[in-house]
């Protein structure tokens, strides 16, 4: 099977439609949520407070190339269109899906997440998220191959829609 990457914005659904996806498939799922925090040793709030984000962004980068390797889906972090390279590795690849929500529910989304603290989205106010948000759509644009509105739709109903877009076999 080929792999199948998910990016998009914080609260996007990465993660949750990564994790059906894989169940649905019978695939394996990697989460970049899940690996970078095991690469790490702490959470991922720790890591920006100590070192920065410059330093996140380096481990992201080789993250994303060996999970690019691997059979799965793949749930990608928000920032990973940050970095040019980074856009490239994606545009190479099939089936790189941009799950987009409109910015308020994107907002709601991640306020009420509480197993999740999003340094550059937890506490800040819906104005400081816009100003993350809004640069990033082109990117996330120009890094994808399909784009699924995912704003007021079931994680089951979006799985659907994946899985009518993408070639799996
Ligand atoms: N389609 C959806 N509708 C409603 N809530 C959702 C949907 N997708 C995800 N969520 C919720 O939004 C929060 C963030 O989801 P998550 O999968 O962690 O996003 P991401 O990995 O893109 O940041 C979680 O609380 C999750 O349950
Ligand atoms: O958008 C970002 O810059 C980030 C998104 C987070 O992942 P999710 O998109 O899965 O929340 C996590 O990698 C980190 O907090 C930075
Ligand atoms: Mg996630």
């Amino acid at each position: 099977m080929e792999n199948i990457v998910l990016i998009g914005f914080m609260g996007a659904g990465k993660t949750t439609i990564g994790r059906l996806l894989a169940q649905k498939l019978n695939s394996k799922q990697h989460d970049f949520d899940e690996i970078l925090v095991e690469q790490i040793g702490m959470s991922i709030a720790d890591y920006f407070d100590h070192f920065g984000s410059e330093a996140f962004r380096e481990i992201e980068t080789k993250v994303l190339q060996q999970s690019l390797q691997l059979n799965g889906i793949i749930s990608t972090g928000g920032g990973i269109v940050l970095k040019e390279e980074n856009r490239q590795f994606l545009q190479n690849n099939p089936n790189v899906i941009y799950l987009q929500a409109n910015l308020d529910e994107l907002v709601h989304r991640v306020v009420l997440d509480k197993r999740n603290v999003r340094p550059l989205a937890t506490s800040k106010s819906p104005d400081e998220i816009r100003e993350v948000y809004l640069p990033r759509v082109p990117l996330y644009e120009e890094s994808a191959k399909f784009v699924i509105d995912t704003t007021e739709k079931t994680p089951d109903a979006i799985v659907q829609e994946i899985l009518d877009k993408v070639e799996v076999i």
